[in-house]
């Protein structure tokens, strides 16, 4: 069993990592770049629909799948069986919540029945809703940038999850807020990283300091706390790789990347954030378990959870990981990436 989870691991991270054996390339010579971007005036903007009614609308998948479903199966019962916990068991199953949780909450309810709490089936659904709540909150606390001058965050994640849209997201909210942010292109290794941080800088009106393609992401880091510090900076968002051709370890640079801002300023980087995509499912979880493994997450954003239906898995990461939820994403839009309020959240699928 051991052996079977180890090489599960050793597969996933290979796949994670990119293929092995590729030369390491040289360290480039240092250049850094620094692209100063003004703050622009905001547009106008067209009127939207409220924000819980476009987190209910982000989330009508995931609503469907679980709670549409679970309603389906429960609604009108006046009486619950074990039939209808089994059926309920394969519900919570295939929308992700995950076996543990899933057991979890089978159990609480298997024992609410046997002492004759569950009479029909709104109860059921009031008691689904509550314990999955009490799942979603064991882990709940906002960033607080403020605790430090500049804030480091590190933003870490497999390529494609959504981990530079979410730095986008990220400057553009705390720009809006007033907060003076610079961003790091750390991602050296996929040529479009930097530019697309760039386009974000650009929108936002934050400084972006980047390197060539291929340059050692550690120096960039250096050189975008040395502008951080400088330009007194609030907060110092970093983007890292999420792959990497050569022989070394993925995390093993993270873990370089993070002993350098430790170095620069003690106690940085005082957020590492792991960027998840909702709609992998189950391989969030896998990627959840080897990066806190390896990179000390202390946040997870999910995104994506808009378009699937795999949205459970926020329960599972909650329940599972003793790592707080910071943000969510319902959509590509600059203001879709929303502070994780469990009760909103769950209020959102189950009206
Ligand atoms: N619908 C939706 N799309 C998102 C969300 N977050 C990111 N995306 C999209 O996902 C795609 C990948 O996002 P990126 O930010 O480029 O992902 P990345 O992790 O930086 O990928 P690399 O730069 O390749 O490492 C883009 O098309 C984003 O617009 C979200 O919350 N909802």
């Amino acid at each position: 069993m051991a052996e079977e989870k180890k090489s599960f691991f050793k597969g996933l991270w290979n796949k994670i990592a990119g293929a092995e054996g590729a030369e390491e390339s040289p360290i480039p010579e240092r250049k850094a770049e620094m692209v100063e971007h003004p703050v622009q005036a905001e547009e106008p903007e067209e009127p939207k629909p409220g924000l819980f009614e476009r987190l209910r609308q982000g989330l009508s998948k995931t609503r469907d799948s679980l709670v549409g479903r679970i309603d389906r199966l429960v609604l009108g019962k006046k009486e619950i069986d074990a039939d209808t916990l089994e059926e309920l068991e394969e519900i919570l199953i295939t929308a992700d919540i995950g076996v543990q949780t899933t057991v979890e909450l089978i159990r609480i309810l298997e024992e609410r029945l046997s002492r004759n709490e569950l009479n029909d089936g709104a109860a059921l659904r009031q008691t689904l809703k509550d314990e999955i709540l009490k799942r979603l909150s064991r882990e709940v606390r906002p960033l607080a940038v403020d605790s430090a001058s500049p804030f480091v965050i590190m933003v870490i994640g497999v390529n494609g999850v959504g981990k530079t849209t979410t730095i986008g997201k990220l400057a553009a909210r705390f720009s809006r807020e007033g907060k003076k942010v610079v961003l790091a292109a750390g991602d050296t290794f996929r040529a479009a990283a930097a530019e697309q941080l760039e386009i974000w800088g650009e929108r936002t009106g934050c400084d972006v300091v980047r390197h060539k393609e291929g340059a050692d992401p550690s120096a960039v880091v250096f050189d975008g706390i040395k502008a951080a510090v400088a330009r007194k900076a609030d907060i110092l968002i970093v983007d890292t790789a999420g792959r990497l051709h050569t022989k070394v370890n993925l995390m093993e640079e993270l873990k370089k990347v993070r002993r350098i801002m430790g170095r620069e300023i003690p106690g940085a980087p005082h957020e590492t954030l792991l960027v998840l995509d909702a709609a992998t499912g189950q391989n969030a979880l896998s990627q959840a378990k080897l990066f806190k493994e390896a990179a000390e997450v202390t946040g997870i954003a999910l995104t994506k959870l808009d378009g699937t239906a795999k949205g459970g898995i926020v329960a599972a990461i909650c329940n599972e990981f003793r790592i707080p939820v910071r943000y969510i994403g319902v959509g590509e839009g600059v203001d879709d990436l929303r502070d994780f309020d469990p009760a909103e959240f769950v209020d959102a699928l189950f009206q």
